[in-house]
């Protein structure tokens, strides 16, 4: 069946009209609010900014986030023939089967499985793209227009109607769980390759070098890192597109695409969208080039090993919340960040301020004027 473009491309203005900004009263209440609660001015580090940026989100100075879900999308790369990674891409299926599998300690035996078995996330995989067949299961959407991109190296990865239907697969994916109950999602991905076109993205959209971008992802030696480099600018080389949306399809991939979908929708269901690593960060630059709002519901988790995370990050004006040198991808940082952002919703909503406890709030003077820290002024600058 022809996908009518049109129809899809005004779909996603619709999605895109529904993103506003953060709410900001209710981000200068959730200020005012850490001022005054039990605690030295600041003492809960960044985590009062992380709180403040909830309220935003969820438009109450007392936020009560629930659920959490990681959805994983899938897909396969044409430029894995160029010889990018240290896997082959049969791993892609293969890992998505380890998704799905049963294990003795229940669904999912990836390293996405366990962190989201513990840590309290539905799992939602989503085949974007693989280059094989997958047996049904309920944990499995489809949404596969074709197995494997084309190697964008050569040409482009994707057409704008295949970009078009995976951002809208995605984004249909993040509203079924939130309409499940997840007020956090977790966009995750699993794509033998899908380091390059995530490289290949950045370097165009921050207008960066492909050396500066370009990582080791699975683990590429010296030789293979400098051939992988050489991709990235050939493929930047091979097309001078600046349009976010042309880029992506120029550069791919379908799990890509499909997450910055589901990033999306979650903002524009005002719902937190918990960042993972470089891949991830690939899909939210070009989120953010389509609708700057997004930024105010993207919650990155740890700044990644992979070269070109840092300046993302920089890019998007936004802080990591730690550095555990992660380099796997599959949503496994953002559902490691899921206690982190909990816990900060948790002191906004939860503890007493210094008047409710009757503790004496020493930062003001025995006048009760604001003391030198200013924890009682109105709020500051937004980070
Ligand atoms: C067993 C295995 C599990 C993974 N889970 C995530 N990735 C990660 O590695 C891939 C990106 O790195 P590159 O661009 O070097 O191929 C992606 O699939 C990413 O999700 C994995 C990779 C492997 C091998
Ligand atoms: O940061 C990531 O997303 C990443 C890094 C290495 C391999 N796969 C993913």
């Amino acid at each position: 069946m022809a996908i009518d473009t049109g129809r899809d491309f005004s779909a996603l203005t619709e999605l895109l009209g529904r993103l506003t900004p953060a709410d900001a009263g209710a981000m200068a209440r959730a200020r005012q609010r850490q001022a005054q609660l039990t605690k030295p001015a600041g003492a809960l580090g960044d985590l009062e900014e992380l709180s403040v940026r909830l309220a935003g989100v969820f438009g109450h100075e007392r936020p009560d986030p629930r659920g959490a879900a990681v959805l994983v999308a899938a897909g396969d790369h044409g430029v894995a023939a160029e010889g990018v990674s240290a896997y082959p891409p049969e791993v892609t299926p293969a890992m998505v089967a380890n998704f799905l599998a049963d294990t003795p300690a229940g669904p999912g035996g990836a390293a996405v499985s366990a962190l989201a078995r513990t840590l309290g996330a539905e799992v939602y995989v989503l085949d974007a793209g693989v280059n094989a067949g997958l047996p049904d299961h309920p944990a499995l959407t489809r949404a596969a227009r074709r197995r494997g991109t084309h190697n964008l190296r050569r040409e482009a990865a994707m057409t704008r109607e295949e970009t078009l239907a995976l951002i809208l697969a995605g984004a249909a994916l993040a509203e079924r769980a939130i309409d499940a109950g997840a007020d956090f999602v977790v966009p995750g991905e699993m794509g033998i390759g899908n380091t390059t076109p995530a490289a290949a993205l950045t370097a165009r959209l921050l207008g960066l070098d492909p050396a500066e971008v370009t990582g080791r992802g699975t683990g590429v030696d010296d030789e293979r890192l400098a051939h992988k480099v050489d991709v990235v600018r050939g493929a930047l080389a091979r097309t001078n597109v600046t349009d976010p949306l042309d880029v992506l399809a120029e550069f791919g991939g379908f799990e890509i695409a499909a997450m910055l979908g589901m990033m999306l929708a979650t903002a524009a269901r005002r719902r937190a969208v918990v960042l993972d690593g470089f891949v991830e960060g690939s899909a939210a630059l070009v989120g953010v080039a389509l609708a700057p709002a997004l930024r105010d519901f993207l919650f990155p988790a740890g700044e990644c090993a992979e070269r070109g995370h840092a300046a993302q990050l920089s890019h998007l004006g936004l802080n990591p919340m730690f550095h555990l040198g992660l380099r796997l991808g599959e949503g496994t940082g953002g559902v490691l960040a899921l206690p982190l952002l909990r816990g900060a919703a948790a002191t906004l909503r939860e503890m007493r301020t210094f008047e409710e406890a009757a503790v004496p709030d020493g930062s003001k003077g025995p006048d009760g004027s604001t003391g030198p820290d200013g924890s009682t002024g109105p709020g500051g600058g937004e980070g």
